[in-house]
């Protein structure tokens, strides 16, 4: 398991497999691991992980399923070596022990086995039309318990479960947050935003984006100024 010293994860949402590459070129010099997710795994495959141009690779899957079908499909994944792989820790401790046993097998090289909480688009009355009250942070504390305990490396949460998280675990958590938006900056579908000082500050390892990055005028800028605002 490996764990990049530079703490921002450019998310690379798209179909295009040139505008991808073009993205990575770009942005690589700022962050530390390059984020592929739904949209560019479904167009691209896994081969799109061989054009990561040598940048760690976080793939953003959030596998959820049962457990034999998720040890399968990490199993599936280990000779792309990922760095970091989500799982959805909504799946279960079953599901969760399932998808670190499979991991383990890929040896020292193994991804970094991240638990989606509560995603960063719900708000709490999102959540709730889910069927689970008392809001975001209480969920994803609930669900921090259920992950580390059945084997996650660390969580996916929002920046203001930070805080509640590290004083409920310490350090240890290895904690990933998107949902960063510097200021002046576009919600879009982010419904738990904070800026990437903000985030920092509270306690985050690493901080995920998107939107800013891709869909600026020129994307290794705005990189580059996320990642002096944050080192
Ligand atoms: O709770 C979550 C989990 C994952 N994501 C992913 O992060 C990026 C965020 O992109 P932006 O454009 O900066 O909003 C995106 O790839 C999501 O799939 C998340 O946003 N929230």
């Amino acid at each position: 398991m490996i764990r990049p010293p530079r703490r921002l994860i450019a998310a690379i949402d798209t179909a295009d497999p040139s505008r991808a590459r073009d993205l990575i070129r770009a942005v690589s010099p700022h962050c530390g691991l390059v984020k592929l997710g739904l949209e560019a795994f479904c167009a691209l495959g896994p081969a799109a992980l061989d054009d990561a141009e040598q940048k760690p690779v976080f793939l953003d899957l959030k596998l959820h399923d049962i457990p034999n079908t998720v040890a399968g499909a990490v199993r599936a994944l280990l000779p792309r070596q990922p760095a970091m792989l989500t799982i959805h820790a909504s799946g279960g401790a079953a599901m969760i022990e399932a998808a670190r046993n499979a991991a383990e097998t890929g040896g020292t090289a193994r991804p970094m086995l991240l638990a989606v909480t509560v995603l960063t688009s719900l708000s709490a009355e999102a959540l709730s039309e889910t069927g689970i009250a008392g809001g975001p942070r209480r969920q994803v504390l609930r669900l921090a318990h259920l992950a580390l305990g059945a084997g996650a490396d660390g969580l996916v949460c929002g920046v203001a479960e930070i805080a509640p998280l590290r004083d409920a675990f310490g350090a240890g958590p290895v904690l990933v947050v998107p949902g960063i938006r510097p200021l002046g900056s576009d919600a879009g579908d982010q419904a738990r935003v904070a800026t990437p000082e903000a985030a920092i500050a509270a306690g985050a390892d690493y901080l995920v984006v998107g939107r800013p990055i891709t869909g600026a005028a020129d994307p290794a800028s705005a990189a580059a100024a996320i990642a002096a605002a944050i080192t």
